[in-house]
């Protein structure tokens, strides 16, 4: 390519790059009036529409038609929404931490980053913070495909007034994160206890005989073999940047396709998007053909489960409640009308809350 070709091509680009900086500032300008007019209608709480921001990320989304590809135009957007809603009012985001964390990495996804995060250091503070007001959002690990449930955050759902407002899934790539220069030179290997477990096989093939020590989380392995040169960490690359480790074996998770859910908390449930989720938690007195009659109603109303589990009631032994997806929102009348009816058969029923569905 000639140079005259390439210095006009990178003409084009600077023009193009003034234009978007005049629209950005555009549209920042635009939310700003949305903020003016909320302040003064006296709407409630913070200025963050996680139903808005869906609706918005899913127009953009059908209507990209390339080069950029979903995933990028998607995280564009977000971050540009992250940095308007920034200039209204920076969103305090509290998650499982330390910094480093997978799940430091879902808030982000889902918040952009033009938030103030906060690390705290378990999935009952996260709570606790955002039910006395210091965060106005929290975001917890709630399912692992290789580990299951995270059965603190489900218990935590049961007793908290918080709503679920939103769901982030994060493919999760572990790594082995060492300063030693060689497997052979490894004595023990620190990880979060699921870490260990999603990388069990690849452990026993490759360090049989290190020591496996579960700690807080991934991000406090990866500091702690930072200070320790016999030793490792499974650790996802953020933590590994973090604590400047370098990566001896990358992507060294059992299964192929690992991810992880994570839930937002807030305060309150957002507006209808038309493609939303529900979760709710239910539990009838123990009786033959309990669970499938509290169901029915489900299945009458025409209305998609997309989870179903049970976890040991804190009210007794061998009770059970059990923890439901469904597809659509609470205000949708199928959904009201199959919950009028499961609340007369159910000796508990609550609604974890209703949001919109991950958008990718
Ligand atoms: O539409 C709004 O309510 C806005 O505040 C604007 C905006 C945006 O940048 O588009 C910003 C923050 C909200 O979370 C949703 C959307």
């Amino acid at each position: 390519m000639s140079e005259e070709s390439l210095s006009a091509i990178r003409a084009r680009i600077d023009e193009i790059d003034d234009q978007l900086l005049g629209l950005v500032n555009e549209r920042a300008q635009a939310a700003m009036e949305v903020a003016r007019i909320k302040r003064e209608s006296g709407e409630p709480g913070d200025f963050y529409r996680p139903a808005r921001e869906a609706e918005i990320l899913r127009r953009l989304r059908d209507a990209n038609t390339g080069p950029l590809g979903t995933d990028e135009v998607i995280r564009l957007f977000r971050e540009v929404m992250s940095a308007c809603l920034a200039l209204q009012r920076p969103l305090r985001v509290a998650f499982l931490g330390p910094e480093g964390t997978f799940t430091q990495e879902a808030a982000l996804k889902h918040f952009g980053h033009s938030i103030r995060s906060q690390p705290l250091d378990g999935i009952d503070a996260v709570f606790r913070e955002v039910e006395s007001n210091s965060a106005e959002y929290g975001v917890v690990p709630v399912e692992n495909s290789t580990e299951g449930m995270v059965t603190h955050t489900l218990d935590r759902l049961l007793s908290s007034p918080l709503q679920i407002v939103g769901e982030v899934e994060l493919p999760i790539v572990q790594n082995l994160v060492t300063k030693a220069e060689r497997l052979a030179d490894i004595e023990r290997v620190y990880s979060h206890q699921q870490g260990l477990a999603q990388c069990r096989l690849w452990l026993e093939t490759h360090l049989p005989n290190a020591e496996r020590i579960a700690v807080a989380s991934t991000a406090e392995a990866a500091r702690m073999a930072g200070e320790d040169k016999s030793a490792g960490a499974i650790a996802s690359t953020s933590a590994a940047d973090r604590y400047a480790l370098p990566i001896l074996h990358a992507s060294v998770q059992d299964g192929a396709a690992n991810s992880t859910r994570f839930l937002v908390l807030g305060r309150e449930s957002p507006q209808s998007t038309g493609e939303d989720k529900t979760s709710l938690v239910i539990a009838r007195d123990n009786q033959p053909g309990g669970l499938a009659g509290l169901l029915a109603p489900l299945a009458r109303y025409g209305l998609n489960m997309t989870r179903l589990e049970s976890r040991p009631s804190p009210e007794g032994m061998w009770e059970y409640v059990f923890f439901i997806d469904l597809e659509g929102h609470a205000e949708d009348i199928a959904i009201k009308r199959a919950l009028t009816e499961m609340q007369q058969l159910a000796s508990l029923l609550k609604v974890l809350g209703s949001y919109p569905r991950s958008v990718s």
